[in-house]
């Protein structure tokens, strides 16, 4: 968990600091306070662009140098002496460091604004390293449309998923997507491409794609196992499966090698695991998510999030930080309560609303921050 958020010229704040408790951090404000903002900023300390896939640029406050910053301080209490098993912690502990408080950073300057620096204790590492130290995941209003949205919007929305419980899986997307991009351009050159080349590419997608695959479907089946079992009631079961590459078919390396021809005339890779579907379906109604209604689309989500935040709480020892933009608010009164039951004593959870009354059920458990302008 964080037990301090620190934003410097990031968006509508130009200098805010946070002490946020374990548990619910509830934050209220009028309409524009800048509530979504504080959730961006949490989002950028895990990789990827964060919960509105902004550029860097965009989110430098206007009128400000140029440059913002977010940093924050992980809790140790609260990741579990199991938690954080990976290279970076390992380093920390082979260097005979105790394992604290963590501090984490993250932010562009204004001679390099879509340049992302990222701080953890303060020396300079990648974004994709972020995964081995905090697992954060969000619901936002935008994603109410995921399931009736382009496949690209649900590919990611279930990475974010995976890489909760395989944080190497940022930095297999990465390698994926670059080798890719290479075998694009060198597809489209003139004249006819080098063939080592282009095969020593395509093991490096067969490579890092296997690793996308495999992590996938582990999330898939786990937690699809995990929502089939449950008996909540109060939110829909979501039945989920993969489309779109079926990696077991046939070896990628060997499909990518047959469709040089075919790609080159499209212009882009058409197999391969950045191709995958993530299939939703409303379980009890046997129906597919996209034709659900609006509410039941919304609690399918809900329902997949509650259930992955149990389930990696449960694997890694380590509870995700949980984003709920604008979530109590959209609940009938039952269906909050039973939300706030679900999430009590569950890790850190920080929610959004206009209204303080909202949250009057959980006054006791929470943080509560009032956001104002700027
Ligand atoms: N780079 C920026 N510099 C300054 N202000 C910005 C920047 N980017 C966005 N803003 C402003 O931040 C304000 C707050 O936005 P935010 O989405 O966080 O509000 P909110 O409190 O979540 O509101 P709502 O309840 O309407 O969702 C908006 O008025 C927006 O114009």
């Amino acid at each position: 968990m964080l037990s301090r958020l620190v934003l410097t010229d990031f968006r509508n704040h130009a200098d805010l600091t946070l002490q946020p408790g374990a548990g619910f951090v509830v934050l209220t404000g009028a309409n524009g306070a800048g509530k979504t903002n504080i959730l961006e900023a949490v989002s950028l300390l895990a990789p990827g662009r964060g919960l509105r896939r902004a550029a860097l640029g965009e989110m430098a406050r206007q009128g400000g140098a140029g440059g913002f910053g977010v940093a924050a301080t992980l809790c140790p209490s609260a990741r579990g002496e199991t938690s954080v098993a990976g290279a970076e912690r390992d380093q920390h502990a082979d260097a005979g460091s105790p394992i604290g408080d963590v501090d984490i950073a993250t932010g562009a300057l204004a001679a390099a604004p879509e340049r992302r620096i990222v701080r953890v204790q303060g020396a300079t590492t990648t974004a994709n390293t972020l995964a081995e130290w905090l697992t954060v995941l969000w619901l936002t209003p935008a994603m109410d449309r995921l399931f009736v949205a382009p496949a690209g919007e649900r590919r990611g929305f279930l990475d974010r998923l995976t890489l909760a419980l395989a944080p190497g899986h940022a930095h297999h997307a990465a390698r994926y997507e670059a080798a890719m991009r290479a075998r694009n351009r060198l597809l489209g050159d003139e004249g006819r491409p080098d063939a080592d080349w282009l095969s020593a590419l395509e093991a490096q997608m067969a490579d890092h794609g296997d690793a996308l695959d495999v992590a996938r479907r582990e999330t898939v089946d786990l937690l699809g196992a995990r929502l089939a079992g449950e008996t909540d009631g109060a939110f829909p079961r979501a039945g989920l499966a993969l489309d779109g590459w079926a990696g077991d078919a046939a070896p990628l390396a060997v499909a990518l090698a047959q469709g040089r021809a075919r790609d080159a005339a499209a212009g882009r890779t058409l197999v391969g695991p950045h191709r995958v579907d993530l299939i939703v379906t409303h379980h009890d109604k046997a129906r597919a998510a996209s034709l659900a209604s609006t509410g039941e689309q919304k609690a399918l989500l809900l329902g997949i999030v509650l259930a992955h935040a149990e389930l990696v709480a449960e694997r890694t020892g380590q509870a995700p930080v949980l984003l709920l933009d604008e979530v109590a608010a959209h609940l009938d009164p039952a269906r909050r309560a039973a939300l706030f039951d679900r999430l009590a004593g569950r890790g850190q959870v920080w929610m959004t609303g206009t209204e303080d009354a909202l949250f009057d059920a959980i006054d006791a458990q929470a943080t509560r921050i009032a956001v104002g302008p700027g």
